[in-house]
């Protein structure tokens, strides 16, 4: 089910409010959980924070949204300083992961509630009740009780009753953890579409890669509590920061290796077979070495970009040889597990390579990533 398009024709065309934050520090009792936090948020942006479990993702969604005090540093929401001031003044509307809709209510009156808590008038309510259903999609089941939902119609609930106060910034945190895959991706793109349309300010806490990436103008990585990486999906896919962020982004294949820089090149040991490689310098395509010097390095790739069978731009490749010790299939491509001298990688490709194969194994020099071991 669509989000509906001709309620917006109606609706005000309005802007999301910047957000800027300062080394911001955040934490509860004893313990500091977030530090030296410094983002700015354009009004209309989305961006997502993205980490591992703990990281602090939902603490900083908090922190914005004034659930959790600010310890240090400064939070600013277009030029007003957001100290001291309540959850409710903040002009942000928060989405949780359960909903957190009223079990006694129905459709109508849970999109309502942010109003009544204002205390708007009857027919205000019953108006923008109306209006936000249709935007959702959710008209015709407006006196339906919460528990005759689907989840994936719960999730419309509960972004209408975000949505319903006007709030010009969205903080949604994991809204789509609960759903099935399917309905998730149609979902994805429902809140883009819908953020985009309205110019809302979003902030999405998630810990799915392609969630992020698919629905945010920039991704916020997290890393116990600190900013490790801020950038589009492009840049942390590509030129991630650290090995930290190559990892969460799924570079999950390493290789340890001894670099020596060369003007414009890297040298690579690895177990004793040297290449040498280009080096990407601004746009110019080569190995991203993002703090280039001699020593042990981590040379971190994806799974996608390896070419099993001879390099086809041997100059510009790090040629290797292997063994193929075993395979799945994941729909498009096989994934095949190949033993490199001691350590294992993994290559996807379309063709399925027999178990035992001794292969020739390449990867493009613009798709590795290296970084101080
Ligand atoms: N109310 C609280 N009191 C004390 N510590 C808390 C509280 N809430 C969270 N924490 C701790 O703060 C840290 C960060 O938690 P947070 O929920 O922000 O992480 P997260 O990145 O959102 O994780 P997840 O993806 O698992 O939800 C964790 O170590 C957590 O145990």
């Amino acid at each position: 089910m669509p989000l509906d398009q001709p309620a917006l024709a109606n609706a005000p065309v309005k802007l999301g409010a910047g957000i800027s934050l300062s080394d911001l520090r955040v934490g509860y009792s004893e313990q500091d959980v977030l530090s030296g936090i410094n983002l700015d948020v354009a009004a209309g942006e989305f961006v997502a924070l993205l980490g591992a479990s703990g990281c602090g993702k939902t603490t900083l969604l908090r922190a914005l949204a004034g659930f959790v005090p600010v310890r240090g540093g400064a939070m600013h929401v277009d030029g007003h300083d957001m100290t001291g001031v309540g959850p409710d003044k903040r002009g942000m509307a928060m989405m949780f992961q359960s909903y957190a809709l009223w079990p006694h209510m129905n459709v109508a009156q849970n999109i309502g509630y942010g109003l009544k808590l204002r205390r708007k008038s009857r027919a205000e309510i019953e108006t923008r009740v109306k209006e936000m259903a249709q935007l959702v999609g959710l008209q015709d089941l407006l006196h339906r009780r919460i528990a005759a939902l689907s989840g994936g119609q719960r999730q419309r609930v509960a972004l209408a009753r975000a949505l319903a106060i006007d709030p010009p910034v969205l903080l949604l945190d994991e809204p789509l953890s609960n759903l099935d895959a399917g309905i998730r991706a149609t979902m994805r793109h429902e809140i883009r579409d819908l953020q985009q349309r309205l110019g809302l300010t979003t902030i999405l806490v998630t810990h799915d890669r392609e969630e992020a990436m698919s629905m945010a103008d920039r991704v916020v990585i997290l890393n116990a509590g600190r900013i490790a990486q801020v950038g589009t999906p492009e840049e942390v896919f590509h030129t991630p920061a650290n090995a930290y962020v190559a990892r969460f982004m799924g570079a999950g294949n390493a290789l340890n290796a001894t670099a020596r820089l060369n003007e414009g090149t890297v040298e690579l040991n690895l177990d004793g077979d040297t290449c040498q490689l280009p080096r990407a310098s601004g746009p110019e395509a080569g190995v991203h070495f993002p703090e280039p010097q001699d020593g042990p390095v981590e040379v971190m790739f994806h799974s996608d970009a390896v070419e099993l069978g001879p390099a086809r731009k041997p100059g510009e490749s790090l040629a290797l040889r292997g063994t193929v010790i075993q395979h799945s299939y994941l729909g498009s491509v096989y994934r095949h597990e190949v033993r490199i001298g001691s350590t294992r990688i993994l290559a996807d490709d379309p063709a399925k390579v027999p178990i035992g194969s001794a292969i020739d194994v390449s990867i493009p020099a613009t798709a590795l990533s290296l970084f101080p071991a």
